[in-house]
């Protein structure tokens, strides 16, 4: 059984709720860490009030006695502080006199899922449509995607990324060491390496922001430790560098993918874009470069993934767009709900936690077994026989 994981919840509601199913035993559990990939999805320039509300912190609730999983669904809640504020608007039960009427959504915004969703599932209220497609969810793909990455720890591989655009504001681009771009990216009120530019990219949300706006960007995640062959190039949904761009366009906003040089691939020649192969006794079959990203025939080539992943900016505006309301049919102004202004830098920890999962899962396919033992016994056999190869 591959690794699978489903979520449910609304953004207002009691609590968001996750199930993974597929995960082996024995694994060992830092709750800490788990709290604080959360907590780094929750920072970040240009966030809206609702994140000085809410306080993410997952409890397991199934598959883990005394920090460890025993090879049952585990299955993960996050509680919405919020909700307090919103219980008789998101009464599950019908109720006499609730507020639903006065927080009824009923002037779609241009670029969220309102009107599609509205028309789709036959709902008046839109808010029935914008409870779930919030990135609210994101936080439980964070906790989700925060046990994948504890798993591909204990084999070694590591995660972690950085903003690369915000607008018009480009970070200049860096070699650093994964730890050291950890480091300093955490440090960055915006993901950035340079304190230059996380000062340049501040005040231009600033702007945005003051303007009634909002913006988008690129950000970058790397996935380093990762042995060659996860995925497979023999059928298209094996195709592990597709299930990381499917992946990455599935969060909220995100509208593009590149895997490598990307894109730019488009406009060099085969001299200029292919990794040559190298061979030594130290290092086995290694590339001279990586403009690939990590994957070649849908299978990652032993270098590192790097993986970009573009951001539409903010739907909600604070000067809002034109808007039809789906009562009158009149022309209107989109209603406003309280947003972010700029969530890139928020976003650049959701797309890390995404990615570490789709590896987690190709990583389970490979060597897969009911506990990390069995796991370890047959990576550790793999890794053998890519050595005398
Ligand atoms: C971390 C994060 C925070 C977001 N915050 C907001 C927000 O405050 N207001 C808003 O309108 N959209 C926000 N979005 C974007 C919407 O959720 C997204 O545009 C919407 O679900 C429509 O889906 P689509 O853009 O993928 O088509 C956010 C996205 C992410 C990843
Ligand atoms: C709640 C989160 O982000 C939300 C995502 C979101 C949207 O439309 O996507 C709209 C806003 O919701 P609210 O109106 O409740 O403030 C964001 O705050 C979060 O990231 O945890």
């Amino acid at each position: 059984m591959s690794l699978r994981y489903l979520t449910a919840g609304e953004t207002h509601g009691p609590q968001l709720t996750a199930i993974i199913e597929g995960l082996p035993s024995n694994l060992q559990l830092d709750f800490e860490e788990l709290n604080f990939q959360l907590h780094r999805r929750q920072k970040g320039h240009g966030r809206g009030r609702r994140m000085q509300i809410e306080k993410d912190t997952a409890n397991i609730v199934g598959g883990v006695r005394h920090g460890r999983t025993t090879g049952a669904p585990v299955a993960l809640v996050v509680a919405n502080n919020d909700w307090k504020h919103w219980t008789s608007v998101m009464n599950i039960e019908p109720i006499e006199g609730g507020d639903e009427e006065k927080r009824r959504v009923h002037r779609p915004r241009p670029g969220h899922a309102d009107l599609n969703g509205g028309l789709k599932y036959n709902l008046k209220d839109l808010r029935n449509v914008l409870e779930r497609s919030s990135a609210r969810e994101t936080a439980a793909r964070v906790a989700v995607g925060a046990v994948a990455r504890q798993l591909l720890a204990e084999f070694g591989i590591k995660v972690g990324g950085q903003v690369i655009r915000i607008g018009e504001i480009e970070a200049p681009p860096n070699n650093l060491p994964l730890d050291e771009l950890i480091e300093r990216t955490e440090a960055s009120s915006v993901r950035v390496v340079d304190k230059e530019t996380e000062d340049k990219m501040t005040a231009y949300i600033d702007q945005m922001k003051a303007d009634g706006d909002s913006i988008g960007g690129v950000v970058e995640c790397i996935v380093e430790g990762v042995p060659v062959g996860l995925g497979s190039h023999v059928q298209w949904d094996r195709k592990l560098d597709a299930r990381i761009a499917g992946a990455v366009v599935s969060i909220n906003a995100f509208k593009g993918c590149e895997i490598g040089i990307g894109f730019e691939a488009g406009q060099l020649r085969g001299s200029q874009v292919h990794d040559e192969i190298k061979y030594s006794e130290e290092k086995g079959f290694h590339r001279a470069s990586n403009r690939a990203g990590g994957f070649e025939g849908g299978m990652t080539t032993g270098e590192p993934i790097v993986v970009r992943g573009v951001m539409k900016p903010i739907p909600t505006l604070y000067k809002p767009l034109a808007s039809v309301d789906i009562d009158t049919k009149e022309p209107f102004t989109a209603q406003v709900e309280r947003s972010d202004s700029c969530a890139v830098p928020a976003a650049s920890v959701v797309m890390e936690h995404v990615v570490a999962w789709e590896v987690a899962r190709a990583f389970l396919e490979k060597f897969g077994g009911d506990s990390i033992e069995e796991i370890r016994a047959n990576l550790n056999s793999y890794l053998e026989q890519v050595g005398r190869y």
